[in-house]
């Protein structure tokens, strides 16, 4: 994680995919609270991958799981994505390849999007026959309105670079992963000047609802997890997409 005057990259490199497993998340989460203890001017969020930024929650954490660690896996996201969400400095996502539903959160949860051409984000957790729990769905609302976050969420749909740009998705298209970095490095540089406390104020004034949602009923919230993927139907459901999953790549 270098920092260049005061701004850190935060490269994930979790291959083949960065799919966020309990281990990922938390060492996300300890980089967040370290940024944040450093006193850090401002965060690129971006992967080594050249062509997956995040393919979001690791499956197989939620396929046929023992219920502690579930538990303990939803728990670590839930603290992973408070962290980045209510962060005191700036954040942008450089979304150099494919981003689907946790890796699409992870960008939504940043300031700002920069991504570029040709990949695909969105959350698609409706398409896999699971439910984006409702803070991912407030990230959507927050970011491109109730209309269009709705239409998206309920068919999981999935938004080419271009599409992203258009509903608002993502705030620039970059012709590849240098200039994705270049723009989100502008993106923070314009943020330089701001007086710091003002300006995580009123971050924090427009998120506080989002978060309160989730901090009010963290527990709840694990249960509707925990409840929904312990369904036969399910895990039925999820075996069938790692299946196909695996079978692509043979
Ligand atoms: C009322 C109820 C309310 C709430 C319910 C509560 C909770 C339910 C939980 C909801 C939350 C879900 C959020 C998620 O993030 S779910 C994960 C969704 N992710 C995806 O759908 C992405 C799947 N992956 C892909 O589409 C492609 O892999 C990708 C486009 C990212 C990259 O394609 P590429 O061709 O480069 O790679 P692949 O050959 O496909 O994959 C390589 C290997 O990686 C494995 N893989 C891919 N994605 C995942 C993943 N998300 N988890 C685990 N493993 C993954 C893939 O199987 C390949 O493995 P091998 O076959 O090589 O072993």
């Amino acid at each position: 994680m270098p920092l260049k005057m005061g701004v850190a990259t935060v490269t994930m490199n979790r291959p083949p995919v960065n799919s966020l497993n309990t281990e990922h998340l938390e060492t996300l989460h300890r980089t967040f609270i370290r940024l944040e203890n450093e006193k850090c001017r401002g965060m690129i969020l971006t992967s080594s991958s050249p062509t997956v930024f995040s393919a979001g929650l690791d499956i197989r954490e939620m396929y046929k799981p023992e219920l502690e660690k579930a538990r303990k896996f939803w728990r670590t996201l839930q603290d992973m994505w408070l962290k980045l969400y209510s962060s005191p400095y700036p954040t942008v996502a450089a979304i150099n390849g494919h981003a689907p539903a946790g890796g699409c959160l992870l960008s939504l949860s940043c300031e700002y999007r920069v991504i570029v051409p040709k990949v695909r984000m969105g959350l698609n957790e409706t398409q896999l026959g699971i439910v984006a729990p409702q803070w991912f769905q407030d990230c959507m609302r927050n970011a491109i309105g109730e209309r269009e976050a709705e239409k998206a969420l309920i068919a999981g749909r999935m938004f080419s670079s271009e599409e992203a740009l258009k509903v608002g998705l993502v705030d620039e298209i970059a012709q590849n992963k240098e200039e994705c970095i270049q723009k989100a490095e502008a993106f923070l540089a314009s943020q330089a000047n701001l007086p710091m406390l003002a300006r995580k104020t009123v971050k924090l004034g427009f998120r506080h609802q989002t978060l309160s949602r989730l901090l009010t009923g963290r527990e709840a919230d694990t249960k509707i997890f925990i409840d929904y993927i312990f369904q036969p139907k399910v895990q039925k459901g999820l075996e069938m997409y790692l299946q196909s999953l695996s079978k692509k790549a043979a």
